[in-house]
């Protein structure tokens, strides 16, 4: 282990022993109550699996802007999967002024599939919720796209389980306690593509501005292109988040500092534009925004309250919460 605000875990330990468990649990909790933010190494996803999917991401951004504008996220998707140019993320944040960030979009495209997008995505979802949540997946015509990024999803979804395991053992709660609340979950995996900035952005404008992330976990891969990702610290400075080659940045977000009862944190970050002497360097990103099951109920952890420690906040769905938030940040 490293130490620091970002400290990076070696996972390759878990499930060794009872006792291995119980040591990652411990700094788990630590990180999570102090930044909620580490780097991850020794995690078990395939070099190919990462490989293929930089590849076809790489591929997808360089395609014309007509082609991918074919894909464009259609308006009445409520988790706006394809392809994505205009918001911002800081537009969902609680005191955000929504008109003015918008104003100012990220200086980034998107691309997103999401879980629900496949064939079966329907069955996943309670009689209650939106059917557009079941909007299919875009897929781009290009060779091997497609199975690059189900195949990068099925490690994903592999690791947030074996992180939601051992993030269980760090509250004290059984080890399946989270599992059923997960094994219908309705994760976006986003690409994120800062371009090259021939032109300075406007004051104020950031590839992408102050957010704290929105569901359980955050599994983000992200490569070395200058102009990165910064969290905040206690003091309000912001530092760079290091990187590690084959290492993922995992983050919690808004639903784990809910059911927490806000002992872990969701840390609010940013990514910055690179210095003008860089400017002509691109970045890629691409966070797999762990999201549990709709109907999962979003109520503090019973170890996470006491006498002198009640419930700080209300219960929410989901899928409730994740669909009001996109709404906020890019609706309308
Ligand atoms: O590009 C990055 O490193 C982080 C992006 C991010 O925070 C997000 O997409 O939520
Ligand atoms: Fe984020």
């Amino acid at each position: 282990m490293v130490e620091g605000y970002v400290p990076v875990i070696d996972l390759s330990s878990a499930r060794s022993s009872a006792e291995a468990d119980r040591r990652l649990g411990a700094v788990i909790d630590e990180v999570c109550r102090t930044s909620g933010f580490l780097v991850i190494v020794g995690h078990g996803v395939p070099r190919d699996a990462i490989s293929d999917m930089y590849r076809a991401t790489r591929e997808f951004f360089a395609l014309p802007a007509e082609d991918k504008a074919k894909l464009l996220a259609a308006p009445e998707d409520p988790l706006m999967r394809g392809f994505g140019r205009k918001g911002s993320l800081a537009a969902s944040n609680r005191d955000a002024e929504v008109e003015h960030e918008r104003k100012l979009p990220d200086v980034s495209e998107t691309f997103t599939i999401n879980r629900l997008g496949e064939p079966d995505g329907a069955d996943r979802l309670p009689a209650d919720a939106d059917p557009a949540l079941a909007t299919p997946n875009q897929w781009p015509e290009l060779p091997g796209f497609a199975e690059a990024y189900r195949g990068y999803y099925a490690a994903m979804e592999t690791l947030a389980g074996d992180i939601m395991r051992l993030f269980a053992l760090a509250l004290d709660l059984p080890e399946d306690w989270f599992e059923d609340k997960i094994d219908r979950h309705m994760t976006n995996l986003t690409a994120n593509y800062y371009p090259r900035q021939i032109e300075p952005p406007a004051p104020g404008q950031l590839r992408k501005g102050v957010h704290s992330d929105w569901g359980s976990l955050t599994i983000l891969y992200q490569d070395d292109g200058p102009g990165g990702l910064q969290v905040q610290d206690k003091n309000g400075e912001w530092l760079d988040v290091p990187y590690i080659e084959g290492s993922f940045v995992v983050n919690i977000g808004d639903l784990m500092a809910i059911w927490t009862n806000n002992r872990w944190v969701s840390t609010v970050h940013r990514v910055v534009n690179p210095p003008r002497e860089l400017a002509d360097m691109e970045r890629y990103s691409v966070p797999f925004f762990h999201q549990p099951s709709y109907d999962a109920l979003i109520e503090c952890i019973p170890t996470c309250t006491g006498p002198d420690n009640p419930p700080r906040h209300a219960s929410v769905r989901s899928g409730d919460y994740i669909v009001g938030k996109f709404s906020r940040a890019y609706g309308g």
